[in-house]
């Protein structure tokens, strides 16, 4: 690890600004590193909420797998630290805050836009399958956008191994592939199946199998009740991506380096 990575951090080392938004487990903060007048999030975690969801072990396997993760499209975890009462992670700023409100207010992004974002999210999940680290988790709230307006993919229910894991933390149903809904081994596959989920909410603003009850949205997932509607006007190309992607069976998926081949990427993807 680098000289940052090793060195022991404290409160000291940092201002600490305003606050960027509120997690499940404390506060985010806008901060900057003293010395190097480098500017970071600071992401508090209170240990008694961490202990109380039992998900202490989690976080430590989280950041250790996230800080040695590098890749221009995944936010950075430079280090952490630890006082009495809080565990502090210290994350690559992104200055354009969440795709998600983004999405909220445009209502659904142009073709180019989606395609851009999705080209981006395949060569960073590219990267970590390559490192047998797959997501399971990939979905507007977990995605960031960088000065650049680059996507940063920000969250932190990383695996390392590809077994079967119960989903303990509640959360939606919407981006989860039929295997693990059926709680099934899964492979990396799964974030090809999520991201595919993703590029059909990024053209229509609405997830593809999103139902009132949770039943009815597992249903959907299983059954694969696929249905494109007829606005926003979307290219054939894009469907026919999606339909590739959101295929039971997961060895079926399109691989993600075929993804990126795909006319509809080539067409609308800007050159990363
Ligand atoms: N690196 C960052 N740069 C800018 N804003 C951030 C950053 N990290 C978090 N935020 C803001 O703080 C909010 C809460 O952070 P986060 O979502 O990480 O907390 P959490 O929901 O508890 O964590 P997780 O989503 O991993 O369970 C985010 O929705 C986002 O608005
Ligand atoms: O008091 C501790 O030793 C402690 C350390 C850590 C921790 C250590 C490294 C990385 C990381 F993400 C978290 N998390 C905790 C969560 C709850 C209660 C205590 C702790
Ligand atoms: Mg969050």
């Amino acid at each position: 690890a680098s000289a940052a990575e090793k060195r022991r951090w404290t409160l000291n080392d940092f201002d600490i600004g305003k606050p960027l938004g509120r997690g499940k487990f404390g506060h985010v903060y806008l901060a900057r590193e003293k010395r190097s007048n480098h500017i970071v999030a600071l992401k508090v975690l209170f240990k008694s909420q961490l202990q109380q969801s039992q998900v202490e072990h989690q976080l430590r396997r989280e950041v250790e797998i996230q800080s040695h993760l590098r890749h221009p499209n995944i936010l950075r975890l430079y280090g952490y630290f630890y006082d009495q009462k809080r565990v502090y992670l210290i994350l690559e700023y992104a200055a354009k805050g969440e795709l998600y409100k983004e999405l909220q207010k445009c209502k659904y992004f142009s073709e180019r836009r989606a395609a851009t974002y999705v080209a981006s999210l395949a060569r960073a999940l590219i990267y970590c399958h390559g490192k047998h680290v797959i997501h399971r988790d990939i979905k507007p709230e977990n995605l960031l956008i960088g000065a650049q307006g680059e996507l940063k993919i920000a969250d932190f229910g990383w695996s390392v191994h590809t077994f079967n894991r119960r989903r303990t933390m509640c959360g939606t149903l919407d981006y989860l592939p039929p295997e693990m809904v059926e709680s099934v081994e899964h492979d990396a596959n799964v974030d090809i199946w999520s991201l595919g989920v993703l590029c059909y909410e990024f053209l229509y603003g609405v997830p593809p199998f999103e139902a009132k009850e949770h039943s009815d949205t597992y249903r959907r997932i299983v059954q694969v009740d696929l249905k494109f509607p007829s606005k926003p006007i979307v290219s054939s190309a894009a469907k026919d991506l999606i339909t590739q992607m959101l295929v039971k069976d997961s060895s079926q998926r399109l691989p993600l380096h075929k993804l990126l081949e795909h006319p509809w990427i080539i067409q609308n993807a800007e050159p990363s």
